[in-house]
């Protein structure tokens, strides 16, 4: 087997490499990856500072074009999806500035329509000098094929507003997350946020962890060693652990981390004091992240099936919300 031939040997950018050429094979099966890419020098050779993409131009497979979001008419929604989308545009509405040019752009089924939000007027007249930075492939996909800027954390290690759902929320606003196995990355732009704030419907909203969402702490674990954390978190008292496994595929769910999840369900001791057992989990080698969310979220936005939307903040204030602004286009069905 030859190893791929450097960028040169590709004879669509370096003439010089002929049909016979050692290169040419190589270069042929390297064309379709470097050839959108590569521009040369006045040299003739490719320049590779070329090679570097800048983050807006990735694009993920087909969807190279941005393919826009569809609108699904907000009367064809059933009504959890009407709470979600309300509470989702209540929370942009209130939290995304025009000032605001760094959004994380959290996973789950809510967050989409934070994203068709930002794709509508007046938000939409921001989005040529903002980055959004994704929690994983789902949300990902989300910004490239809205056309936005797709940024990283490590580009932007300090974001203005990352919104995201969340399976539980309790009365101090701390939450259980994880259900899509993104808390890893979801966690790491909570932190990164000045403002983090949670969309949900109302089902999430809850008084203690635990409460409501049956199926245990997400607990992100190096693969190797999950074996190991399992039996620590059985010695640690949680009720029947679970190596979380995959649908429709042999074994485990893998995170975009490469990673295992454990769910872990606790006694209601351990629930109403997040904090001492996110600490505790944690404190276990081979434990990378803990889909606990203790003190982080500054509000959450809970949509009702009757339309309304309650917004909790950090500080106990509790307060009715109008989400029905970005409705109009939503009403219609419109693509954006
Ligand atoms: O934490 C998450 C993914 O890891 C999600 O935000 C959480 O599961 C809520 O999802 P949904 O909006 O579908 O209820």
């Amino acid at each position: 087997m030859q190893p791929l031939a450097p960028l040169e040997g590709n004879p669509k950018l370096n003439p010089k490499a002929g049909p016979g050429s050692s290169n040419a094979a190589a270069g042929a099966a390297q064309a379709g990856s470097n050839a959108r890419r590569a521009s040369h020098s006045s040299s003739g050779r490719p320049d590779p500072l070329s090679t570097i993409t800048h983050a807006s131009a990735s694009r993920i497979g087909p969807g190279v074009i941005p393919t826009g979001l569809r609108i699904t008419p907000h009367d064809d929604l059933t009504p959890e999806e009407k709470a979600k989308r309300l509470a989702a545009y209540a929370a942009v509405d209130e939290h995304v500035k025009p000032q605001h040019k760094v959004i994380g752009i959290g996973s789950g089924s809510t967050v989409p329509y934070v994203v068709e939000r930002l794709c509508q007027p007046p938000h939409n007249n921001s989005n040529s000098d903002r980055w959004y930075i994704p929690t994983g492939f789902q949300s990902k996909e989300l910004i490239v094929k809205a056309g936005l800027n797709l940024g990283d954390v490590d580009q932007f290690p300090t974001i203005d507003v990352t919104i995201d759902g969340a399976d539980e929320v309790d009365d101090e606003l701390n939450a259980i997350k994880g259900g899509g196995a993104c808390q890893l990355r979801e966690k790491v732009l909570a932190e990164a946020a000045t403002h983090f704030i949670i969309v949900a419907d109302s089902r999430k909203d809850s008084k203690v962890l635990g409460h409501t969402w049956k199926q245990g702490v997400p607990i992100e674990v190096a693969p190797f060693a999950w074996a190991k954390v399992f039996v620590n978190l059985q010695k640690m008292g949680c009720e029947n652990p679970a190596l979380r496994m995959g649908k429709m595929k042999a074994g485990p769910v893998v995170t975009d981390n490469g990673n295992f999840v454990i769910d872990g369900v606790f006694s209601e001791s351990y629930m109403r004091d997040p904090a001492e057992l996110l600490h505790r989990i944690k404190m276990l080698t081979g434990v990378l992240e803990v889909g606990l969310f203790v003190g982080m979220a500054e509000a959450a936005y809970f949509g009702y099936p009757d339309g309304t939307v309650l917004a909790r903040w950090q500080d106990g204030r509790r307060q009715k919300v109008d989400a029905t602004k970005g409705l109009e286009i939503a009403e219609q069905g419109k693509k954006v």
